[in-house]
């Protein structure tokens, strides 16, 4: 595969316990230098990471199971510092820096919380640090959680745009049926469309650590490659899997992305209702319809509507015919502070700044 790709990993429980009842140190020893060889390759990494509740454990020596509620909020806020503590003292050890992001569903139902979770994994990895994200099991119960990781590392995927997710798990890939009770079951290397028949194959949770089982890496997989990115269900405990699935060797189960991701992006901001209008001067209109350019501020003249930051606008030209769509990097009020003056005044101007851009060119679509 291409250099520079941006490659999220989800590693299960089951993977970084090695099927035992506590964090596998040498599991995550391992982990570490696949995600440091990865970065090496001129990668970009994410970790999405379970095991808060297991170290918790762990650390307070009860189990999980037959708990309340409470007490595995309890469980996982306990165990939660202790796995990033685990992860930060690895991360030294390869010379990596690691931030840890905790999220739970709201952050990717509310616009703003959205894109202020955007904007920390994207300086993260602008800086070459590896966010390592978990939900936050400490507060997000019921309606507020995911609930599972599989589903949080496609949504993560999504999220920051990922070229590939991979999810090591304690299975081999996706199989004919679940091989722990079908031992003459077989790998499917290849899945093209998350069909009914690739849903019937999914069992259950392979032990009482794990959450879900096939089912929810199933529909991470459907999440993420209907918005363009591959995803490959693979061994946790195969040597340098990671690195290998990377450089694009055959290993575990990969489905395919069902639409390419520019494309994914397109349908999105066309399919949002543009909740305002932004005139363009001739300059800016041509760039925009001619060279598929961004938007830069000096080529607004008017503002028109209430939109937040990242809603969809319509573009339009001095004559009012709408050329593109795209999504402001501002919110209306402080774009129409902004138009007309050039990208180096936007931190004198507003105080702060999103960018050069008022619409950037990978976030227009052209009409
Ligand atoms: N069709 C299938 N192919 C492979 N594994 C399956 C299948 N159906 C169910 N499983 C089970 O899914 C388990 C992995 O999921 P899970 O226990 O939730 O692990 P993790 O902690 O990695 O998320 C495997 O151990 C396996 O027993
Ligand atoms: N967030 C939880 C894990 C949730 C989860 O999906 O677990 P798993 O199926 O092992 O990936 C934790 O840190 O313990």
């Amino acid at each position: 595969m291409l250099p520079g790709m941006r490659v999220v990993l989800k590693v299960g429980t089951s993977v970084l316990t090695a099927g035992t009842d506590r964090l596998h140190r040498p599991r995550m020893v391992d982990l570490m230098r696949g995600l440091a060889a990865v970065r090496a390759a001129g990668h970009e990494a994410v970790l999405v990471t379970s095991g808060a509740v297991i170290a918790g454990w762990e650390a307070l020596g009860f189990p999980p199971r037959d708990r309340t509620v409470a007490e595995k909020q309890l469980l996982a806020a306990v165990g939660q510092g202790r796995l990033m503590h685990q992860y930060a003292q690895l991360a030294d050890i390869y010379g990596l820096t690691v931030a840890q992001v905790l999220l739970i569903a709201d952050d990717f139902r509310d616009r703003t919380r959205y894109l202020n979770a955007r904007t920390a994994l994207d300086t993260c990895l602008a800086r070459g640090v590896m966010p390592v994200i978990n939900e936050n099991d400490a507060i997000a119960l019921e309606q507020l959680k995911v609930g599972d990781n599989d589903t949080l590392s496609a949504f993560v995927a999504n999220l920051v745009e990922a070229d590939l997710l991979v999810i090591l798990t304690d299975a081999p890939g996706l199989y004919t049926a679940d091989p722990r009770t079908h031992p003459h079951a077989t790998l499917i290397p290849v899945v093209e469309r998350v069909t009914p028949e690739i849903w019937a194959l999914a069992g259950g949770a392979g032990s009482h650590r794990g959450t879900g089982g096939m089912h929810t890496k199933i529909q991470a997989a459907e999440i993420a490659t209907r918005a363009g990115t591959p995803v490959v269900i693979a061994p946790g405990d195969a040597p340098d899997a990671l690195l290998r699935i990377v450089q694009g060797d055959a290993l575990g189960t990969r489905f395919v992305a069902a639409v390419s991701r520019l494309e994914a992006r397109k349908r999105w901001i066309l399919a949002e209702v543009a909740a305002g209008r932004v005139v363009l001067d001739d300059g800016a209109a041509r760039a925009v319809r001619e060279r598929g350019g961004s938007l830069l501020p000096a080529g607004i003249r008017a503002v028109e509507g209430r939109f937040d930051r990242g809603h969809t606008v319509r573009l339009v030209s001095a004559d009012g015919q709408e050329i593109a769509r795209g999504l402001s990097r501002y919110a209306a009020a402080d774009l129409a502070r902004i138009a007309g003056r050039h990208s180096r005044d936007i931190e004198d101007v507003l105080g702060f700044t999103y960018g050069p851009e008022a619409v950037h060119r990978d976030d227009l679509v052209r009409l």
